[in-house]
């Protein structure tokens, strides 16, 4: 599967890293052409005299070059494709990203983004530049050096594979039971260890505020403890059978053995002296390859993962669009039986219909959970429905491309930040041809102005860089923002939650005002934010239980009017 994945990836790169592969074939093959004629050569030193030696002294040297040259150009190859193919993936996850739905990066942190883009495609150079190269080389360079030595004479072949045979049975011996344990122990307690890391951090100033950040951090130490025990039960058998048996490897007794079996061979005449020397040459030089490839493997295992969490971009679905796109003829929105599930969850909206008058003020209300903030995503088309669908201004929403959408439509949800870009830019994103009399009308109507100017270059300073401003104060740069947007849809959750009630009257004036002509949508909890809206939509558990104008739905006496009553008495405590 993992070598699918990676074959697939390696698409836009695969016939350099074929010819990167072929060409350390041809080096690992042809490493053993200089061993054969440092053999001729001392047997010829030995018995012709100086004369004849002088081919086989320059194929000896010719073969080094070659070899090593070789081995550089498949690793130059390879590096060669491990640039081209970071500027591809990169282009691609990017274009990937920018097509799927908008809850694919809503799901997900800022953190996860940047690490699919920068370190997950880093993590790759490990596996296009070297692993295959090296891996190629560390297995087959060992291979031919052992053919090349039956060939020369299959009792030293034998001399110099016993070593190994010895190190395997040695190891086998020593590690016992935990050989069969595996890694898989380890990496799991190591997984857990990543996943308390990440609990605590994540949570560290709620824990600190809390006073609890020492049960934070025993659950990391317990992880810790448990990955150290595992550690010690799986790996310490493992490091020291394999420190004992290595010794097997080691090149005094591979040099050892293959000598005292090619003296014994010379003195029966079936070996030269050159024959000797240059098979207990090669037989030390085969554990290195084996240990390559060893040493690799963690490496390799990391840009696997890499590879497969690239991968699972690459292949999510896309948004579809489901016919062909016409313009929506005006900010009035239609909605149909939809329902929704997070995923993975149950779902959290149930058969929501709607329907809503192009310019009217629309207020979501409802108790704590309710599905208020879900219902706008879903509106705001930042979430698809799972189930029914949203028309907007005549047309299904599903078959307005993103682009197009945000022209018509335009959301201020929870937590919307500011870019780390000048106040202008800022308030002036989806208008961008904006005036900067405009942007500068639109702030003074928000209440903004005052604070933006008086920053060092004022509307010109970067937010969160020259100027940190409060919550309230970026929700009224968003709140211009979405004014200047100027689109027939407006949906705004929370959107004054972070404000002074000053200011959040302010702020809603100035919304109110600007959208004189526009729908808007917003979530309240603020019972009498909503009193002047036109349609009142009362959420419960997931489903529509009320809808009219104020006055409507206290004369019905349900649920609306038990929140009234209570946000009253509140009021009055
Ligand atoms: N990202 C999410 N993943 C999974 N479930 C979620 C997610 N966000 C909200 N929910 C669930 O969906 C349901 C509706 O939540 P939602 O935030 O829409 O309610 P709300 O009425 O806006 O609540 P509040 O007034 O407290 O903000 C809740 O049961 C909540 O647990």
């Amino acid at each position: 599967m993992t070598a699918r994945v990676i074959w697939t990836l390696l698409t836009p790169v695969r016939g350099r890293m074929v010819a990167a592969v072929a060409v350390q074939v041809v080096s690992s093959v042809t490493s053993v052409v200089p061993y054969w004629a440092l053999m001729v050569l001392i047997d010829r030193a030995l018995s012709d005299g100086a004369d004849a030696l002088t081919t086989p002294l320059i194929v000896f040297v010719a073969g080094l070059g070659a070899s090593a040259g070789l081995g550089a150009s498949a690793l130059f190859l390879s590096h060669l494709a491990d640039v081209e193919l970071q500027a591809e993936l990169r282009l691609a996850l990017a274009d990937r990203i920018g097509r799927l739905p908008l809850e694919w990066s809503a799901d997900r942190s800022s953190g996860s983004i940047r690490q699919l883009l920068n370190d997950d495609v880093n993590a790759l150079h490990q596996l296009v530049a070297h692993t295959l190269v090296e891996i190629v080389a560390g297995v087959l360079t060992p291979v031919t050096g052992l053919l090349f030595c039956y060939v020369v004479d299959w009792r030293l072949g034998l001399a110099a594979t016993a070593p190994m045979v010895v190190y395997a049975m040695l190891f086998a011996a020593l590690a016992g039971e935990s050989a069969k344990t595996g890694m898989g122990a380890i990496n799991n307690a190591l997984a857990a260890v990543s996943t308390a890391i990440v609990e605590y951090v994540d949570g560290i100033a709620v824990l600190k505020v809390f006073t609890r950040d020492a049960q934070g951090f025993g659950r990391f130490a317990g992880a810790s403890e448990e990955f150290r025990r595992t550690f010690r039960a799986v790996a310490g058998p493992q490091i020291r059978a394999q420190a004992v048996a290595v010794s097997a490897l080691s090149a005094p007794v591979v040099a050892a053995s293959v000598l005292a079996a090619g003296i014994w061979s010379h003195q029966h005449g079936w070996s030269s002296p050159g024959e000797l020397v240059v098979v207990a040459t090669v037989a030390m030089l085969v554990p290195a390859g084996v240990s390559t490839v060893a040493l690799s493997n963690q490496a390799r295992r990391t840009s696997e993962a890499a590879a497969v969490r690239i991968h699972e971009v690459l292949r999510a679905p896309v948004r579809v669009l489901v016919e062909p796109a016409a313009e929506p003829v005006d900010g009035s929105l239609q909605v149909d039986g939809v329902g929704y599930r997070y995923p993975g969850g149950p779902e959290v909206l149930h058969d929501v219909s709607l329907s809503i008058a192009h310019g009217a003020t629309v207020a979501l209300v409802g108790p704590s959970g309710s599905g208020k903030s879900t219902l706008a995503a879903v509106l705001a088309g930042l979430r698809e429905p799972t189930a029914g669908r949203v028309t907007i201004g005549g047309v299904d929403r599903r078959s307005i491309p993103e682009t197009r959408l945000r022209r018509h439509l335009t959301a201020m949800v929870q937590n919307s930040t500011l870019l780390r870009s000048s106040f202008h830019d800022n308030i002036a994103l989806a208008a961008p041809g904006a005036a900067r009399a405009e942007v500068e009308g639109v702030a003074r109507e928000v209440g903004v102005f005052d604070r933006i100017a008086a920053t060092p270059s004022g509307f010109d300073s970067i937010a969160g860089v020259d100027a940190h401003l409060s919550g309230g104060e970026a929700q009224r740069v968003v709140a211009a923002r979405s004014i200047l947007a100027g689109s027939a849809i407006l949906v705004l959750d929370e959107a004054t939650s972070a404000a002074d009630p000053e200011a959040e009257h302010r702020v809603q004036l100035a919304i109110d005002r600007a959208v004189a002509d526009q729908t808007l949508v917003m979530v309240t909890h603020r019972l009498p934010t909503a009193t002047e809206a036109d349609l009142i939509v009362v959420l419960d558990r997931g489903r529509v239980v009320e809808t009219g104008r104020h006055e409507d739905l206290l004369a019905a006496d349900g649920l609306y009017r038990r929140m009234w009553s209570s946000s009253i008495e509140g009021a009055q405590r």
